[in-house]
């Protein structure tokens, strides 16, 4: 029913080949709440070693499209798979930064504390944490400028610091295939330069990074592949093909001024 009024076309069919090999493979991913369809028949194969935005207006699904294919929310359908495995399978491969509001700041543990968890897979939960972790958690924290805070409780750093110890714990857990939403949302330019630098080395190391990102300017500068939606997928794939201005204007409607769209996809297709 809710499909003929939303005139779905059917979902493209991943090939077994393509779907093994993808760092994530999504096949027609529905998700709602309380009824409501929110994302709505998303297809999307995520390339490896890819830095991927995922982009769309206020609303149109982009952490709902996060946390089902991290499979922290249920779906109405869909398949999703993470290095060909089911999501539950593949926990370990898998980084995740949240968005800021969803974190309880109270919680009492240090920025150090904080990293440490991202080790916690390697560890293993109910052993002991030894100063051998904690040496390698503080390393982490070095590599985003926030050593000298290790010490501190979360909830008494800024926002931008706050980024900087999720990113710190993103590090630590030494996935293949990361989430972010929007880890550049609140920050100051050093510390967004911090996270693109980050996020550059993780590419470099094979790596694939998933990352709502709402800045359309800097969309093209920092990623290399984008997922345009809009509760619906508006189109996927290298930033060049899908950062399109029929795509933008499809996906943002009359939101974006003519003029807006034609700098930005000037700037994806350099
Ligand atoms: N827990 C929830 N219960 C009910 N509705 C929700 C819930 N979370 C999100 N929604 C609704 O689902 C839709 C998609 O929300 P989502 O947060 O995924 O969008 P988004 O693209 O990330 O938005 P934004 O750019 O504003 O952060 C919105 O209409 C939102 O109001």
């Amino acid at each position: 029913m809710i499909a003929k009024l939303l005139k779905l076309q059917p979902p493209k069919s991943l090939t077994s080949d393509e779907a093994k090999r993808a760092p994530l493979a999504i096949e027609g991913l529905s998700v709602a709440y309380h009824h409501k369809p929110v994302v709505w028949d998303l297809s999307f194969v995520a390339p490896e070693q890819g830095l991927v935005a995922v982009v769309g207006p206020n609303g149109a699904g982009k952490s709902t499209f996060i946390k089902a294919a991290l499979g922290l929310i249920p779906k109405l359908s869909g398949e999703i798979t993470v290095y060909g495995k089911p999501v539950d399978q593949q926990r370990k491969l898998i980084g995740y930064v949240p968005q800021r509001g969803s974190v309880d700041w109270d919680f009492p543990a240090s920025a150090l504390d904080v990293v440490t968890m991202g080790l916690y897979g390697k560890i293993g939960w109910l052993r002991p944490v030894r100063k051998a972790h904690k040496q390698e958690a503080l390393s982490y924290l070095e590599k985003v400028g926030m050593a000298d805070f290790a010490d501190r409780q979360i909830g008494q750093l800024s926002g931008g610091q706050q980024q900087r110890v999720f990113l710190a714990r993103a590090l630590a857990q030494d996935a293949l295939l990361y989430f972010m939403d929007e880890p550049f949302v609140g920050v100051d330019a050093a510390t967004e330069r911090a996270i693109i630098n980050i996020l550059k080395r993780l590419k470099d190391q094979g790596k694939t990074v998933i990352c709502v990102h709402h800045d359309l300017q800097s969309a093209p500068d920092y990623f290399d592949h984008a997922l345009i939606l809009n509760v619906r997928p508006v189109a996927s794939g290298p930033m060049a093909e899908a950062f399109t201005s029929e795509n933008l204007q499809r996906a943002y409607g009359g939101r974006l001024a003519p003029s807006e769209l034609s700098g930005l996809v000037s700037m994806a297709s350099e």
